[in-house]
């Protein structure tokens, strides 16, 4: 009994201290406490970006997408992908279309990103994105592939369904979905938050959710991230005005020089990884 409730103390204190407490062999790579937010906060912050900051969601849908691109790159190199594709699954709203941008980038890299786009949402920016990822020959599946032909076609997956406006439970147009990626052995990088989480408590009560190896935070971290089991945990995004970051007291990381994405915790022992990013 009381080593249950040493458990449940550690896990508290693990969640109250966030990013400073040392876990297993996760490296918290910045010392600054940051702070993970919920749910309302996000849509806030998003909100005033918008009305008072004037950015539109093109601009920072294409900052978010460009630092995941990038953050992918830095963490599986052209060598560690090979031959293999990266199947991109994306959802209907602004998680989805980070998704896409996300793709489009990965294609200019040199990588070559496949999407799954089943719900598509008639908006121009989301027909826009889709015409430029057709246009640059990045192709889109019709049909969700089967677990067998991902296993051998397809060297990551990027979980691009939900973000931050997610509300459980997952309707049945996706349930497909993150269900392949739950069962996929290939990693899965997820965009801000693993698809199916929820934004505030995290991975579902009964432990059936979605484990992706990467997750890379949109902005700041969301309190559902303290959940992330994965092994790298960038954060992306990097267009959060000092005076927002202050008002809310983010307490972001420093990214290093020009980067647009930042590693802020890897559960690995490459060190050469932790030491270039
Ligand atoms: N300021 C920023 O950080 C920015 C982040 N970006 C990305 O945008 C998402 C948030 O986008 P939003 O459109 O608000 O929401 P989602 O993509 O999370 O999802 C909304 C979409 O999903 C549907 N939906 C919600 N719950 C369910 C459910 N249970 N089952 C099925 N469908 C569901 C809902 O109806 C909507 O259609 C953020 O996380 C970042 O990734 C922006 O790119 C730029 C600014
Ligand atoms: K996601």
């Amino acid at each position: 009994m009381k080593i249950l409730q040493s458990i449940h103390s550690i896990s508290y204190f693990s969640k109250l201290f966030q990013g400073t407490l040392l876990k297993n062999t996760k490296r918290y790579l910045s010392t600054r406490t940051m702070r993970y937010i919920e749910q309302e906060e996000a849509i806030s912050i998003d909100q005033e970006l918008f009305n008072d900051y004037r950015f539109s969601v093109d601009q920072l849908m294409e900052l978010a997408g460009l630092s995941c691109a990038t953050a992918i790159a830095k963490t599986y190199s052209m060598e560690k992908v090979g031959n293999k594709s990266i199947l991109v699954i994306c959802g209907p709203g602004n998680n989805g279309g980070d998704g896409l941008v996300c793709a489009r980038h990965l294609k200019v890299f040199g990588y070559k990103p496949v999407i799954y786009y089943p719900v598509r949402t008639e908006k121009q920016l989301y027909n826009n994105l889709t015409t430029q990822c057709t246009n640059m020959a990045v192709p889109f599946l019709q049909m969700l592939p089967e677990l067998s032909t991902v296993e051998c076609t397809f060297a990551l997956i990027v979980d691009a369904v939900f973000g931050f406006s997610f509300k459980p439970p997952v309707r049945e147009a996706f349930v497909a979905s993150i269900d392949l990626m739950k069962k996929a052995t290939v990693p899965v990088v997820s965009i801000d938050l693993p698809s199916g989480w929820h934004v505030d408590n995290g991975e579902p009560e009964e432990r059936s959710g979605l484990l992706p190896e990467m997750l890379i935070s949109l902005m700041c971290p969301k309190r559902g991230a303290l959940d992330f089991r994965g092994i790298y945990h960038y954060l992306g995004g990097r267009f959060v005005p000092a005076a927002l970051e202050e008002k809310y007291e983010l307490n972001l990381p420093e990214y290093p020089g020009t980067d647009c994405c930042v590693l802020i915790s890897c559960d690995c022992e490459d060190e050469e990884h932790q030491k270039e990013h």
